[in-house]
């Protein structure tokens, strides 16, 4: 785990576990089921470093031996936010490990002449102000879909805000960061630019066509 350009807002995932499952991802010849399988797998990586600084406290527990003080996870409760439909494949490796979180949907596709986000549905729990919210998608590309999701979290009262995604274009991190420089971004690579369409080079493709197999 790093710092990206020396911003400690932005948080390199480089473990080489990570970086060997994203090049099998990024490889055209990579099936459905193979790319919906290691996404799930790398969103369980991601997930331990995204949760390394949550608090813990001191509960009494006994043991088959004795009674003691252990810790566990403290503070804000958790609320994992899809952004459709490419987040449900990092949606569903996290509620692997974090089976009891509660979930909201934004759903969002870009728009592919003026590569705006357009918003077509939108669910989040009623309690998400008094939760972290962790905004769930794999691919920052401009960065329009990442600021509209974390704007709408906002506007739900959230006020504690993580983003992960798999991979990212620097055009990306620089306008999620200067849109909203109070969430940090968790991403597994960081790559050269972006093409004339707005998508990730070399990237993986269209992230939601992969895993669906819409294509
Ligand atoms: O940073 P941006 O330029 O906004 O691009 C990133 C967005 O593009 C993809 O979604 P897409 O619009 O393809 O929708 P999909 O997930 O339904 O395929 C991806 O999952 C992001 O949401
Ligand atoms: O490279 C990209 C850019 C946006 N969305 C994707 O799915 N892939
Ligand atoms: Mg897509």
């Amino acid at each position: 785990m790093t710092v990206y350009a020396g911003d400690p807002g932005v948080i390199l995932v480089d473990h080489p576990l990570v970086q060997h499952k994203l090049t099998i991802m990024r490889k055209k010849e990579t099936s459905t089921l193979g790319f919906r399988r290691l996404l799930g797998e790398i969103a369980m990586l991601l997930a331990y470093e995204v949760l390394r600084d949550v608090p813990t406290e001191l509960v009494e527990i006994e043991t088959p031996i004795k009674t003691c003080m252990m810790p566990q996870l403290a503070g804000k409760k958790l609320c994992l936010v899809s952004v459709l439909r490419a987040g449900d494949g990092l949606l569903s490796g996290m509620l692997d490990i974090l089976p009891a979180a509660r979930v909201g949907h934004v759903g969002l596709y870009r728009d592919p002449a003026t590569l705006q986000a357009v918003e077509y549905f939108l669910k989040l729990p009623r309690d998400i102000d008094e939760r972290m919210a962790i905004v769930l998608d794999p691919m920052l590309a401009t960065g329009n879909s990442a600021v509209a999701a974390v704007n709408k979290v906002k506007q739900a009262g959230c006020s504690s805000i993580k983003f992960v995604s798999l991979l990212s274009a620097p055009e990306g991190i620089a306008t999620l960061r200067k849109a909203h420089p109070d969430v940090t971004v968790y991403t597994a690579a960081v790559d050269e630019c972006l093409n004339d369409h707005g998508y990730i080079v070399p990237g993986l493709g269209d992230a939601g066509d992969r895993l669906f197999g819409t294509k």
